[in-house]
Protein backbone atom coordinates (compact mmCIF):
# COMPACT_ATOMS: atom_id res chain seq x y z
CA UNK A 1 0.00 0.00 0.00
CA UNK A 2 1.46 3.48 -1.06
CA UNK A 3 2.06 5.64 2.12
CA UNK A 4 1.11 8.72 2.78
CA UNK A 5 3.97 9.96 4.65
CA UNK A 6 5.91 13.05 4.63
CA UNK A 7 9.63 12.57 4.91
CA UNK A 8 12.30 14.94 5.89
CA UNK A 9 16.52 13.94 4.08
CA UNK A 10 19.29 13.56 6.54
CA UNK A 11 22.52 14.99 5.66
CA UNK A 12 23.69 11.97 4.45
CA UNK A 13 21.00 11.82 1.97
CA UNK A 14 18.83 8.94 4.07
CA UNK A 15 14.89 9.84 3.72
CA UNK A 16 13.19 9.51 7.06
CA UNK A 17 9.16 9.78 7.70
CA UNK A 18 8.29 13.35 9.96
CA UNK A 19 6.07 10.99 11.90
CA UNK A 20 6.84 7.73 13.49
CA UNK A 21 5.36 5.47 16.23
CA UNK A 22 6.89 5.50 19.81
CA UNK A 23 7.39 2.46 21.67
CA UNK A 24 8.68 3.19 25.05
CA UNK A 25 5.78 2.15 28.18
CA UNK A 26 3.93 -0.28 25.70
CA UNK A 27 3.63 -3.35 27.37
CA UNK A 28 4.47 -6.90 26.05
CA UNK A 29 1.44 -8.32 24.22
CA UNK A 30 0.55 -4.71 23.35
CA UNK A 31 3.12 -3.68 21.02
CA UNK A 32 3.20 -6.31 18.31
CA UNK A 33 -0.67 -5.20 18.30
CA UNK A 34 0.45 -1.36 17.92
CA UNK A 35 2.99 -1.96 15.57
CA UNK A 36 0.90 -4.26 13.29
CA UNK A 37 -2.03 -1.37 13.48
CA UNK A 38 0.52 1.46 12.91
CA UNK A 39 1.89 -0.44 9.66
CA UNK A 40 -1.71 -0.75 8.21
CA UNK A 41 -2.46 2.94 9.26
CA UNK A 42 0.51 4.22 6.97
CA UNK A 43 3.27 4.80 9.36
CA UNK A 44 6.71 3.43 7.34
CA UNK A 45 9.07 4.87 10.91
CA UNK A 46 9.21 2.92 14.53
CA UNK A 47 10.96 4.39 16.91
CA UNK A 48 12.49 1.84 19.88
CA UNK A 49 15.48 1.26 21.66
CA UNK A 50 17.42 -1.38 23.40
CA UNK A 51 16.47 0.06 26.60
CA UNK A 52 12.71 0.05 26.16
CA UNK A 53 12.96 -3.65 26.70
CA UNK A 54 10.27 -4.84 23.88
CA UNK A 55 12.20 -4.88 20.67
CA UNK A 56 11.53 -8.66 20.34
CA UNK A 57 7.88 -7.66 20.09
CA UNK A 58 8.65 -4.99 17.49
CA UNK A 59 10.55 -7.43 15.48
CA UNK A 60 7.75 -9.84 15.56
CA UNK A 61 5.38 -7.07 14.17
CA UNK A 62 7.75 -5.69 11.53
CA UNK A 63 8.27 -9.99 10.23
CA UNK A 64 4.41 -10.11 10.10
CA UNK A 65 4.08 -7.06 7.99
CA UNK A 66 7.06 -8.18 6.17
CA UNK A 67 6.01 -11.97 5.46
CA UNK A 68 1.93 -10.66 4.56
CA UNK A 69 3.58 -8.60 1.98
CA UNK A 70 2.04 -5.25 3.55
CA UNK A 71 5.48 -3.67 3.31
CA UNK A 72 8.95 -3.93 2.20
CA UNK A 73 12.13 -3.96 4.25
CA UNK A 74 13.22 -0.85 2.22
CA UNK A 75 9.81 0.92 2.85
CA UNK A 76 10.62 0.89 6.84
CA UNK A 77 12.78 2.74 8.79
CA UNK A 78 13.80 1.85 11.96
CA UNK A 79 15.50 3.23 14.95
CA UNK A 80 16.87 1.58 17.88
CA UNK A 81 19.40 3.07 20.63
CA UNK A 82 22.15 2.80 22.38
CA UNK A 83 21.17 2.95 26.44
CA UNK A 84 24.33 3.84 28.98
CA UNK A 85 25.26 0.88 30.02
CA UNK A 86 26.45 -0.69 26.50
CA UNK A 87 28.36 2.99 26.39
CA UNK A 88 31.75 1.73 26.55
CA UNK A 89 33.20 1.59 23.19
CA UNK A 90 33.59 -2.70 23.62
CA UNK A 91 30.09 -2.69 24.23
CA UNK A 92 28.68 -0.42 21.51
CA UNK A 93 28.74 -3.39 18.57
CA UNK A 94 27.29 -6.00 21.35
CA UNK A 95 24.39 -3.73 21.69
CA UNK A 96 23.20 -2.99 18.17
CA UNK A 97 23.53 -7.29 17.39
CA UNK A 98 20.91 -7.67 20.81
CA UNK A 99 18.61 -4.99 19.22
CA UNK A 100 19.05 -6.54 15.56
CA UNK A 101 18.49 -10.13 17.04
CA UNK A 102 15.19 -9.18 18.97
CA UNK A 103 13.77 -7.03 15.80
CA UNK A 104 14.85 -10.25 13.19
CA UNK A 105 16.16 -7.48 11.07
CA UNK A 106 19.96 -7.48 9.63
CA UNK A 107 20.49 -3.34 9.78
CA UNK A 108 18.66 -0.21 11.15
CA UNK A 109 18.13 2.89 9.32
CA UNK A 110 18.61 4.99 12.75
CA UNK A 111 21.54 4.31 15.64
CA UNK A 112 21.15 6.87 18.11
CA UNK A 113 22.99 7.23 21.27
CA UNK A 114 20.34 7.64 23.72
CA UNK A 115 21.71 10.11 25.99
CA UNK A 116 25.65 11.31 26.78
CA UNK A 117 25.56 9.95 30.41
CA UNK A 118 26.62 5.94 30.68
CA UNK A 119 26.17 3.61 33.91
CA UNK A 120 28.39 0.65 34.41
CA UNK A 121 27.90 -2.21 33.03
CA UNK A 122 27.22 -5.15 35.12
CA UNK A 123 25.10 -7.36 32.40
CA UNK A 124 24.12 -7.11 28.97
CA UNK A 125 20.30 -6.50 30.24
CA UNK A 126 20.57 -4.46 33.70
CA UNK A 127 19.60 -1.32 32.16
CA UNK A 128 19.39 0.73 35.85
CA UNK A 129 22.55 -0.68 37.49
CA UNK A 130 22.13 0.61 40.99
CA UNK A 131 24.94 0.41 44.26
CA UNK A 132 24.27 -0.63 48.06
CA UNK A 133 22.75 2.79 48.39
CA UNK A 134 20.37 2.11 45.31
CA UNK A 135 21.37 4.84 43.52
CA UNK A 136 22.64 4.54 40.03
CA UNK A 137 26.36 3.48 39.09
CA UNK A 138 27.10 6.40 36.59
CA UNK A 139 30.49 5.61 34.18
CA UNK A 140 32.60 7.94 33.23
CA UNK A 141 32.98 6.56 29.31
CA UNK A 142 33.18 9.70 27.00
CA UNK A 143 30.65 9.75 24.64
CA UNK A 144 33.03 10.87 22.02
CA UNK A 145 35.07 7.48 22.09
CA UNK A 146 31.41 5.78 21.92
CA UNK A 147 30.64 7.54 19.13
CA UNK A 148 33.79 6.51 17.17
CA UNK A 149 32.42 3.32 17.77
CA UNK A 150 29.44 3.99 16.21
CA UNK A 151 30.49 5.43 13.51
CA UNK A 152 32.22 1.48 13.10
CA UNK A 153 28.73 0.16 12.37
CA UNK A 154 27.86 2.35 9.32
CA UNK A 155 31.19 1.50 7.65
CA UNK A 156 29.86 -2.42 8.84
CA UNK A 157 26.68 -1.74 7.50
CA UNK A 158 24.85 -2.32 10.81
CA UNK A 159 22.94 0.77 10.84
CA UNK A 160 22.04 3.33 8.03
CA UNK A 161 22.65 6.42 9.94
CA UNK A 162 24.04 7.31 13.59
CA UNK A 163 22.91 10.36 15.65
CA UNK A 164 22.25 11.33 19.23
CA UNK A 165 19.56 11.96 22.28
CA UNK A 166 19.32 14.19 24.70
CA UNK A 167 22.34 16.22 23.63
CA UNK A 168 22.18 19.84 24.52
CA UNK A 169 24.49 22.49 22.35
CA UNK A 170 27.81 22.11 23.94
CA UNK A 171 27.59 18.51 23.79
CA UNK A 172 26.75 18.55 20.10
CA UNK A 173 29.85 21.24 19.58
CA UNK A 174 32.56 18.91 21.41
CA UNK A 175 31.04 15.75 19.62
CA UNK A 176 31.18 17.65 15.69
CA UNK A 177 34.99 18.19 16.82
CA UNK A 178 35.41 14.81 15.88
CA UNK A 179 32.44 12.94 14.33
CA UNK A 180 33.39 11.45 10.90
CA UNK A 181 30.32 10.42 9.91
CA UNK A 182 27.02 12.53 10.04
CA UNK A 183 25.43 13.43 13.40
CA UNK A 184 21.96 13.19 11.08
CA UNK A 185 19.82 13.48 14.75
CA UNK A 186 19.00 15.03 17.56
CA UNK A 187 16.08 13.21 19.42
CA UNK A 188 15.04 15.68 22.43
CA UNK A 189 11.56 15.88 24.41
CA UNK A 190 9.75 18.99 22.74
CA UNK A 191 5.97 20.33 23.25
CA UNK A 192 4.31 23.91 23.90
CA UNK A 193 5.70 23.45 27.71
CA UNK A 194 8.92 22.81 26.90
CA UNK A 195 10.81 25.73 24.94
CA UNK A 196 13.67 24.02 23.08
CA UNK A 197 13.97 27.01 20.45
CA UNK A 198 18.02 27.63 20.96
CA UNK A 199 18.85 23.68 20.74
CA UNK A 200 16.24 23.58 17.58
CA UNK A 201 17.86 26.33 15.89
CA UNK A 202 21.67 25.15 16.69
CA UNK A 203 20.56 21.69 15.08
CA UNK A 204 19.05 23.33 12.19
CA UNK A 205 22.56 25.37 11.65
CA UNK A 206 24.43 21.82 11.68
CA UNK A 207 22.29 20.33 9.70
CA UNK A 208 21.16 17.72 12.28
CA UNK A 209 17.43 16.85 12.07
CA UNK A 210 15.37 16.81 15.09
CA UNK A 211 12.84 14.20 16.70
CA UNK A 212 9.81 15.44 19.30
CA UNK A 213 9.73 12.59 21.94
CA UNK A 214 7.08 12.78 24.64
CA UNK A 215 5.28 15.11 21.76
CA UNK A 216 2.19 14.72 24.10
CA UNK A 217 3.45 15.24 27.25
CA UNK A 218 4.27 11.28 27.95
CA UNK A 219 1.20 10.98 30.54
CA UNK A 220 1.69 7.53 30.90
CA UNK A 221 5.36 7.80 32.54
CA UNK A 222 5.59 6.34 35.73
CA UNK A 223 6.10 9.50 37.43
CA UNK A 224 3.57 11.33 36.25
CA UNK A 225 1.56 14.05 38.62
CA UNK A 226 -1.61 15.77 38.32
CA UNK A 227 0.01 18.53 39.07
CA UNK A 228 1.97 18.43 36.11
CA UNK A 229 0.13 20.85 32.44
CA UNK A 230 -2.13 18.44 31.10
CA UNK A 231 -1.15 19.62 27.04
CA UNK A 232 -4.44 17.10 25.93
CA UNK A 233 -7.14 18.91 27.73
CA UNK A 234 -4.64 22.51 27.67
CA UNK A 235 -7.69 24.86 26.95
CA UNK A 236 -6.05 26.87 24.29
CA UNK A 237 -4.43 23.76 22.97
CA UNK A 238 -8.45 22.76 22.66
CA UNK A 239 -9.41 25.86 21.33
CA UNK A 240 -7.17 25.90 18.45
CA UNK A 241 -7.76 22.56 17.74
CA UNK A 242 -11.23 23.33 17.10
CA UNK A 243 -10.70 26.29 14.93
CA UNK A 244 -8.65 24.08 12.81
CA UNK A 245 -11.25 21.23 12.71
CA UNK A 246 -8.73 18.54 14.55
CA UNK A 247 -8.36 16.93 17.54
CA UNK A 248 -6.46 18.23 20.64
CA UNK A 249 -3.43 15.34 20.09
CA UNK A 250 -3.53 16.04 16.12
CA UNK A 251 -2.62 19.62 17.23
CA UNK A 252 0.25 18.92 19.37
CA UNK A 253 1.34 16.49 16.65
CA UNK A 254 1.07 19.15 13.75
CA UNK A 255 2.88 21.53 16.14
CA UNK A 256 6.18 20.06 15.41
CA UNK A 257 5.49 18.67 11.85
CA UNK A 258 5.11 22.42 11.20
CA UNK A 259 8.27 23.70 12.30
CA UNK A 260 10.36 20.68 10.04
CA UNK A 261 10.77 19.06 13.71
CA UNK A 262 9.91 14.92 13.16
CA UNK A 263 7.37 13.63 16.08
CA UNK A 264 7.02 9.97 17.35
CA UNK A 265 3.89 9.97 19.62
CA UNK A 266 3.25 6.99 21.02
CA UNK A 267 0.23 4.92 21.71
CA UNK A 268 -1.29 1.19 22.29
CA UNK A 269 -4.87 2.15 20.60
CA UNK A 270 -5.54 1.50 17.17
CA UNK A 271 -7.76 4.16 16.63
CA UNK A 272 -5.64 6.88 18.11
CA UNK A 273 -2.28 5.18 16.13
CA UNK A 274 -4.74 5.76 13.30
CA UNK A 275 -5.84 9.60 14.19
CA UNK A 276 -2.27 10.72 14.71
CA UNK A 277 -0.76 9.94 11.56
CA UNK A 278 -3.59 11.58 9.90
CA UNK A 279 -2.01 14.75 10.53
CA UNK A 280 0.72 13.85 7.65
CA UNK A 281 -2.13 14.02 5.50
CA UNK A 282 -3.16 17.65 6.43
CA UNK A 283 -0.78 19.47 8.02
CA UNK A 284 0.71 21.08 4.96
CA UNK A 285 -2.88 22.65 4.59
CA UNK A 286 -2.46 23.08 8.31
CA UNK A 287 0.81 25.01 8.24
CA UNK A 288 -0.82 27.59 5.90
CA UNK A 289 -4.41 27.81 7.65
CA UNK A 290 -1.44 28.56 10.96
CA UNK A 291 0.40 30.97 8.75
CA UNK A 292 -2.82 32.75 7.67
CA UNK A 293 -4.14 33.10 11.24
CA UNK A 294 -1.89 32.80 13.63
CA UNK A 295 1.84 31.68 13.34
CA UNK A 296 2.42 28.54 15.88
CA UNK A 297 4.96 30.64 17.50
CA UNK A 298 2.04 33.00 19.05
CA UNK A 299 0.37 30.06 19.91
CA UNK A 300 3.19 28.56 21.71
CA UNK A 301 4.29 31.60 23.89
CA UNK A 302 0.29 31.67 24.94
CA UNK A 303 0.23 27.99 26.23
CA UNK A 304 3.51 28.05 28.13
CA UNK A 305 1.61 31.27 29.80
CA UNK A 306 -1.32 29.11 30.40
N1 LIG B 1 15.18 9.42 23.40
C1 LIG B 1 14.63 9.47 24.59
O1 LIG B 1 15.29 9.67 25.63
C2 LIG B 1 13.15 9.31 24.70
C3 LIG B 1 12.44 8.85 23.62
N2 LIG B 1 11.06 8.72 23.71
C4 LIG B 1 10.34 8.22 22.52
O2 LIG B 1 9.24 9.12 22.27
C5 LIG B 1 8.04 8.34 22.24
C6 LIG B 1 6.82 9.18 22.63
O3 LIG B 1 6.97 9.74 23.91
P1 LIG B 1 6.23 9.13 25.20
O4 LIG B 1 7.02 9.66 26.38
O5 LIG B 1 6.03 7.68 25.05
O6 LIG B 1 4.80 9.79 25.29
P2 LIG B 1 3.83 10.65 24.35
O7 LIG B 1 4.03 12.09 24.61
O8 LIG B 1 3.91 10.14 22.96
O9 LIG B 1 2.41 10.26 25.01
C7 LIG B 1 1.99 8.92 25.02
C8 LIG B 1 0.66 8.87 25.76
O10 LIG B 1 -0.31 9.59 25.00
C9 LIG B 1 -1.44 8.77 24.75
N3 LIG B 1 -1.94 9.07 23.40
C10 LIG B 1 -1.32 8.83 22.23
N4 LIG B 1 -2.08 9.24 21.20
C11 LIG B 1 -3.22 9.74 21.74
C12 LIG B 1 -4.42 10.31 21.19
N5 LIG B 1 -4.58 10.42 19.86
N6 LIG B 1 -5.38 10.73 22.03
C13 LIG B 1 -5.20 10.62 23.37
N7 LIG B 1 -4.10 10.09 23.98
C14 LIG B 1 -3.13 9.66 23.15
C15 LIG B 1 -0.93 7.34 24.87
O11 LIG B 1 -2.00 6.49 25.25
P3 LIG B 1 -2.13 4.94 24.78
O12 LIG B 1 -0.77 4.40 24.51
O13 LIG B 1 -2.79 4.30 25.96
O14 LIG B 1 -3.02 4.96 23.56
C16 LIG B 1 0.12 7.46 25.97
O15 LIG B 1 -0.51 7.43 27.22
C17 LIG B 1 8.35 7.19 23.20
O16 LIG B 1 7.45 6.13 23.12
C18 LIG B 1 9.76 6.84 22.73
O17 LIG B 1 9.68 6.08 21.54
C19 LIG B 1 10.38 9.08 24.85
C20 LIG B 1 11.07 9.52 25.97
C21 LIG B 1 12.51 9.68 25.98
C1 LIG C 1 12.02 6.51 27.61
C2 LIG C 1 13.34 6.93 27.24
O1 LIG C 1 13.80 6.84 26.12
C3 LIG C 1 14.08 7.50 28.30
C4 LIG C 1 13.40 7.65 29.60
O2 LIG C 1 15.19 7.86 28.07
Amino acid sequence: MASKNQYATFSSGLKVPLIGLGTWKSKAGQVKTAVMAAIDAGYRHIDGAFAYLNEDEVGAALKAKLDDGTVKREDMFMTTKLWGHMMHPDNVERSLQLSLKDLQLEYVDLFLMHSPMAVKHLDDRNTFPVGEDKKPLMDDVPYTDTWKAMEKLVEKGMTKSIGVSNFNINQLKELLKIAKVPIVMNQVENHPCINQKELIEFCKSKNILVTAYSPLGSPDRAWASDKDPNLRENALVKEMAESKGCTPVQLLVAYHLCQGILCIPKSVTPSRIEQNFLVTLFFFSFLLLTIEKRPMQSVVKEIIQK
